[in-house]
């Protein structure tokens, strides 16, 4: 079985690797999934999100799961019966080739093993290396999405796995890991420019995702990969772009708008672009860089321009593979994939689903597996881990502080992070926590790139207990160290809280959520806890224990 699933599918790796189809229209197959078998592989998960569960859930890559309350009938496709996208060609000089129907085995749906998703030895052989050998349901799902050309937008909670999901795929066909044989390999030899950008809203989220990819390249090809972040010298990462010539890029916005207005960066040739944390991505702060990027990254030609997306008019490609990550997906995502892509997919862990069977904002009938109408509206739907309690914790604004500390030695927490709403305090915040015997340290913008990496680098190996920060951290860092996370201010909506909560039970660790609020704060919790539709329990702190209190109805 495991054969025939892993040669059909290498067919469709070396089919989509070339890309040279000719114009054949978008042949996804459609596919109906009765509801009770989507109710059913939610039911884990929906268990699991229940505010009575277990602390103790234990890792267990394959219960990670989404969790619908209420199934909307939308169009679903099984991943594993997508066929590929066709897509004009990239390089004039390969032969267009015809079209072939891909049939891959439902087993697909719940992968077991990175083989049987088709991915390339030498890349299965670094990622066992890695200790990595079992798939999340999220990757299982946009792996072969991805591999077939489809443009995507990825949605799954924090920590479930999103990077792998696009770099294995992108891994799979560039690049040295990928199936080199006779020509392909000489022509990869011969290969010069940037195949992939990766674009992250944070230098520490892209630091991040370029140590992914130099640990599956190995040492002796991790120059394929360069950081193009801001805060670091940018003529040294001009120098490297000549030097190495890599094949992957990944930065954030401003360098990577800047470096390719200097015509130092050509990405004109460009396959894959992926846009991490892409709801972020969208913010009126990245306006002009991100415009920039999307009209160059894997422009070959001109297109025309749409205009109306959050971006104003951005060309839209179809030589370009668009892969939009992240755990919340507001609309304002859902529209920007349907103009910068062709026929994009919204991929979340075990379904597949067109987003043109979407709505075109909040209301019945939009978005799938809708938990509530305020989840639709900030793209809050199943962007928590079920593996986190969330409580919260009324204390006067002076003894916020003292609460950390009791809150830290009642559940014995090991690494912390602390948000805040503004940097000025935070410094405040870690002298009181110092004076109260508990290694703490800031983390915030105004501190240099490796000021920042150095106490990072603390947190994760013990040197530092509590990280006090402030929304610089709550996107992508990856801590899976981290036990508790506290919001010493509340979050501003649920979408911040999603995030700043996820830097906690990261792929199914488990992990706690303390809210610190003022009476008059306590409304801002009931409201989090409607709009994410999780428990989020009363607490107290007495003689080092936590005592939980009865939950409240929600209104
Ligand atoms: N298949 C796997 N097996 C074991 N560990 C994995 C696997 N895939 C990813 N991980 C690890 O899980 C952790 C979380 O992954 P990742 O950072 O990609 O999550 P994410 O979904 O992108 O989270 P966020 O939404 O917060 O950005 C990382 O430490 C990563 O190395």
């Amino acid at each position: 079985m495991e054969i025939i699933i892993g040669h059909s599918h290498r067919h469709a790796l070396a089919f989509a690797s070339r890309r040279s189809h000719p114009f054949l229209k978008n042949c996804l197959l459609l596919k109906r999934l009765p509801i009770s078998s989507i109710s059913a592989y939610n039911k884990s998960s929906n268990a699991s999100n229940n505010p009575n569960n277990s602390h103790n859930a234990t890792l267990n890559l394959s219960s990670l799961d989404e969790k619908p309350s209420s199934i909307k009938r939308v169009k679903v496709f099984n991943p594993a019966k997508l066929r590929p996208l066709t897509r004009s060609p990239l390089t004039k000089d390969k032969p267009p080739e015809l079209k072939r129907d891909l049939k891959i085995d439902d087993s697909l749906f719940s992968a077991k093993t990175f083989a049987e998703l088709g991915l390339p030895p030498l890349l299965i052989n670094r990622l066992e290396k890695a200790g990595l050998t079992v798939p999340t349901e999220v990757q299982s799902t946009a792996i072969p999405t991805i591999s077939q050309n489809h443009d995507v937008v990825i949605q799954s909670y924090t920590g479930s796995g999103k990077t792998l999901a696009y770099l294995l795929p992108i891994l799979s066909e560039i690049g040295p890991l990928k199936k080199l044989e006779g020509e392909e390999k000489e022509a990869f030899d011969k290969k010069q420019g940037v195949e992939a950008v990766i674009v992250a809203p944070s230098r520490e989220l892209g630091m991040q995702i370029v140590r992914e990819v130099e640990k599956l390249l190995g040492p002796e090809d991790k120059r394929l990969v360069q950081q193009l972040v801001g805060g670091a010298n940018r003529s040294r990462q001009e120098e490297a772009l000549k030097k190495n010539r890599p094949l992957i890029v990944v930065g954030t916005p401003g360098r990577l708008a800047e470096i390719s207005a200097a015509g130092k960066l050509h990405t004109h040739t460009c396959r894959f672009l992926v846009l991490d944390e892409v709801d972020q991505l969208l913010s009126f702060n990245y306006r002009e860089d991100m415009h920039r990027i999307l009209e160059h990254v894997g422009r070959r030609r001109s297109g025309s321009s749409r205009s109306g997306d959050i971006l104003g008019p951005v060309a839209k490609r179809s030589e370009r593979q668009t892969i939009l990550v992240s755990a919340t997906v507001p609309f304002s995502v859902v529209r920007a994939a349907r103009s910068w892509g062709q026929d994009p997919v919204l991929v979340r862990a075990k379904s597949v689903v067109s987003l043109d069977s979407l709505g075109s904002g909040p209301g019945p009938g939009s978005l799938p597996d809708i938990a509530s109408s305020n989840a639709v509206t900030q793209g809050t739907i199943d962007s928590l881990p079920p593996s986190l309690e969330h409580y919260y914790s009324l204390s006067k604004h002076q003894h916020k502080v003292d609460t950390i500390r009791k809150c830290v030695h009642a559940l014995d927490a090991k690494t912390v992070i602390v948000f805040m709403n503004n940097t000025r305090p935070i410094k405040d915040v870690v002298h009181k926590l110092e004076a109260r015997g508990m290694k703490a340290a800031e983390l915030h913008g105004d501190l240099g790139k490796l000021t920042r990496s150095t106490i990072l680098k603390k947190l994760k190996n013990g040197e530092i207990r509590v990280l006090v920060t402030n929304e610089l951290s709550a996107r992508g860092l990856d801590v899976p160290e981290c036990d508790l996370v506290v919001n010493l201010d509340m979050p501003t909506d649920s979408v911040h809280y999603a995030h700043r909560a996820g830097r906690t039970g990261r792929l199914g660790r488990k992990g706690s959520v303390l809210s610190i609020c003022e009476e008059r704060e306590v409304f801002i919790v009931k409201k989090l806890r409607r709009q994410l539709g999780v428990g989020i329990k009363p607490c107290e702190f007495k003689e080092g224990k936590m005592l939980i209190q009865k939950e409240e109805n929600v209104e």
